[in-house]
């Protein structure tokens, strides 16, 4: 059980580290319609290079690869997780950095409920593009929560990393995005970062689920918000690749 909050929360337009009340309420009574059975969408975007399939590794196969292999048009996973007790399936889309390969990327974009832009740390430049980024992922995604992620922390120094992070902050102010630094490599806030997207995922889509029903909710006490990672030996892993890197 692990609980969410922001890496820091003045690095966060979003401000909740508990669940709605009437989240809380519906899932302790059962009652939270098609949520658990719909499947949500996360698209990473960001420079080539910057280290997206290997955050997705690291999360999904706890693996890291040395070797850099670009992302041919786009690739996916599927993780499965209980949150409050409801099962919830989150489909992560890793898409080609490479512009050659932009407009196939692209029409993935369509219909994300989580918006990454990831960026790395040791390259200020990639960091410069991620607004762009942020523009072309969110104009076809509905109503996205956005991240802007750090990525590659294990290159950095203490000094040199908080210079970057004072920039970074800056820039996911700009773009009304939540701040985290991961490290593919270490493994360094990489589930914490994945939990915290699909809490703010989940809570999001239940209460416009629960405001577009008729059915008037109980409210109960909050509490932290908990994301559990499904038992991978009750449910069958599906995977499948779109383009192969
Ligand atoms: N040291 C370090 N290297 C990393 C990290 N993440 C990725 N890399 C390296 O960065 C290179 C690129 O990583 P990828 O994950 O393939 O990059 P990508 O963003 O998916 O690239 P495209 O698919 O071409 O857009 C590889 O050589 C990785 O080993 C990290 O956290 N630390």
């Amino acid at each position: 059980m692990e609980n969410s909050k922001p890496y820091c929360p003045g690095a966060s337009p979003y401000n909740k580290i508990n669940f709605h009340p009437k989240v809380k309420a519906a899932c302790a009574e059962n009652r939270t319609g098609r949520v658990g059975l719909k499947i949500c969408k996360a698209v990473i975007v960001g420079d080539v290079s910057v280290g997206k399939t290997c955050l997705v590794n690291r999360f999904c196969n706890d693996v890291f690869n040395r070797d850099y292999k670009a992302t041919i048009g786009v690739d996916f996973e599927v993780e499965k997780f209980q949150v409050l007790s409801i099962p919830f399936t989150l489909q992560i889309w890793d898409t080609a950095g490479q512009e050659r390969f932009k407009c196939i990327a692209a029409s993935y974009y369509r219909g994300a409920n989580i918006v990454i832009v990831a960026f790395d740390l040791s390259d200020e430049q990639s960091l410069h593009n991620a607004p762009k980024w942020m523009m072309e992922a969110s104009e076809n995604a509905d109503s996205p929560i956005k991240f802007l992620v750090g990525m590659k922390r294990d290159l950095l120094s203490e000094a040199a990393y908080t210079e970057i992070e004072t920039r970074a902050m800056a820039v996911a102010s700009t773009l009304g995005a939540e701040y985290w630094p991961t490290s593919s490599k270490t493994g360094q806030y990489v589930q914490e970062f994945f939990f915290r997207a699909v809490a703010m995922v989940f809570d999001t889509n239940l209460i416009r689920e629960l405001d577009a029903s008729t059915v008037p909710a109980k409210q109960i006490g909050s509490g932290m918000i908990q994301v559990q990672r499904e038992n991978s030996q009750l449910y069958e892993k599906k995977k499948k690749s779109q383009c192969c890197k």
